[in-house]
């Protein structure tokens, strides 16, 4: 619930839980929910009761338009998608934000409380939060969207929700902007306190925790633990890859893990270099991961310098102060040892989904585009799974400048270009932001106690 510590730093959980072998070759064909529940006891442990949390998981993926959730698509000899576009927004966000809100209801309603909810989106998180809290009695979400730079569809997944609980708020400024004053509100203890505030970006641990379970079930659908298995993971907030990398550290023998980056391509720059180091971020046909401030690099910074809580403070003081800093050579080539990283720009992306749908007769979305291209220059000796992270049908004119083909909605969005939009633009100054959250959960809150 707490979503940022408060000190500012990122929750971890104390140890890693350890899935043996014969656990997961064990996954193989069984149902989604079912290996949720065994990947996410052991970080619920008794705070929920278990047929409390069974129910919550099996409602949430009951929402998935798949049957096995999350479906692999074989793309090559050795080569899969891992599709994780099924939910009600079409974006992998869907996979954790349907868990999320139904255990941050749960918890709300034990305790007799109502929260503010807060997220910053570069497009897909904000729709998949606002469909999963959409109508809920305990909770008032915001979400900041930077203006101008969603699409229409992600855009229109946000603003016509029509719930009252619902915000929609399009900053002035980037994504890093929006990301910045959702921190800039939890690191304001009076405002925090006032609001009950609550995150759903994946800084908030849960939604990592909900996320790695489709590592286990796409691994172990492809011979895991006796096969070699690599990701690729289209990357901007660096949560789902960090998701990948606490599933190995369970125990999921994971080859290679390969961060994928448009030309917003800070985390490419880093491992090369050692250097992590802003620049401005440019918009892409992949806006999702139009990210400079990439918040989960964090954790993982924390984890490959074997927990130097000094060490992570003092880059991210850097990180605010000077816009950078270096990574220490020995943390450096822990993370080495693990990922590798690769980019694509803008015309290499709009080739690969061109050149995809004319040999396979798949159509990527850009940012899973940006994947592929990425997880063919890894290829390597075992097994290759690319995260498909977006319906290509979310950025239909980026598909259609590409391919020449525009992708459908599936029935579920039917009228939704058609609907009135209902969102209110701010500028990027957290006191304002504040203001505004702080007068309507006032008020809803006063509108549930009358
Ligand atoms: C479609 C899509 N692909 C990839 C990403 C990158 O994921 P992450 O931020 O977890 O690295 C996002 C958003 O973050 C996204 O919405
Ligand atoms: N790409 C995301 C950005 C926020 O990422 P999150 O996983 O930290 O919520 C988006 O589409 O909003």
């Amino acid at each position: 619930m707490a979503g940022l510590a408060s000190d500012g730093g990122l929750y971890v959980p104390r140890v890693w839980p350890k899935i043996a072998e014969a656990e997961i070759r064990g996954f193989y064909g069984r149902p989604y929910a079912e290996v949720a529940l065994s990947i996410l006891t052991p970080f619920v442990g008794d705070e929920i009761a278990e047929n409390d949390l069974r129910r919550m998981v099996e409602e949430a993926y009951a929402t998935f338009r798949h049957p096995a959730v999350a479906p692999l698509v074989q793309i090559g000899a050795a080569d899969f998608v891992l599709e994780l576009f099924h939910g009600p927004t079409l974006a992998f966000k869907d996979v954790a934000m349907q868990l999320l809100a139904r255990l941050m209801d749960h918890v709300l309603l034990q305790r007799d409380e109502r929260a503010t909810i807060v997220g910053a989106t570069s497009g897909d998180t904000g729709g998949a939060a606002i469909d999963a809290f959409a109508g809920s009695e305990r909770a008032d979400i915001f979400i900041l969207f930077p203006k101008g730079r969603v699409s229409p569809v992600q855009q229109r997944q946000m603003t016509t929700s029509g719930a009252r609980n619902v915000h929609a708020v399009a900053v002035d400024g980037t994504f890093d902007d929006c990301q910045a004053l959702v921190k800039g509100m939890f690191n304001d203890a009076r405002f925090r306190r006032a609001t009950a505030l609550s995150g759903v970006n994946s800084i908030n641990w849960a939604r990592i925790m909900a996320q790695i379970v489709y590592y286990f079930t796409a691994a172990a659908s492809l011979g895991a633990p006796d096969r070699r298995i690599s990701f690729t993971v289209p990357t901007g907030n660096f949560g789902d890859i960090f998701a990948g990398y606490a599933a190995k550290r369970m125990g999921l023998p994971i080859d290679r893990l390969v961060i994928a980056t448009n030309s917003n391509d800070i985390l490419e720059r880093t491992l090369s270099s050692g250097r992590y180091e802003t620049s401005g971020v440019s918009a892409t046909m992949s806006p999702s991961m139009d990210i400079q401030v990439s918040s989960n690099f964090e954790r993982l910074l924390f984890e490959a310098s074997g927990r130097d809580a000094e060490m992570v403070k003092r880059s991210m003081a850097s990180l605010t102060q000077s816009g950078g800093f270096t990574v220490p050579e020995d943390t450096l080539s822990a993370i080495r040892a693990e990922f590798s990283a690769g980019r694509s720009d803008e015309a290499a992306t709009a080739e690969t989904i061109r050149s995809f749908l004319s040999t396979t007769a798949y159509l990527l979305d850009p940012h899973t585009a940006v994947g592929v291209k990425v997880a063919r220059e890894h290829a390597g000796p075992g097994v290759m799974v690319t995260l498909g992270t977006a319906h290509p049908a979310k950025f239909p004119e980026a598909v259609r400048k590409a391919s020449g083909l525009s992708p459908e909605l599936p029935p579920s969005h039917t009228g939704l270009m058609e609907k009135h939009e209902r969102f209110d633009t701010l500028p990027n100054d957290l006191r304002q932001v504040e203001n505004y959250i702080a007068e309507r959960s006032r008020a809803a809150r006063s509108g549930a106690s009358a």
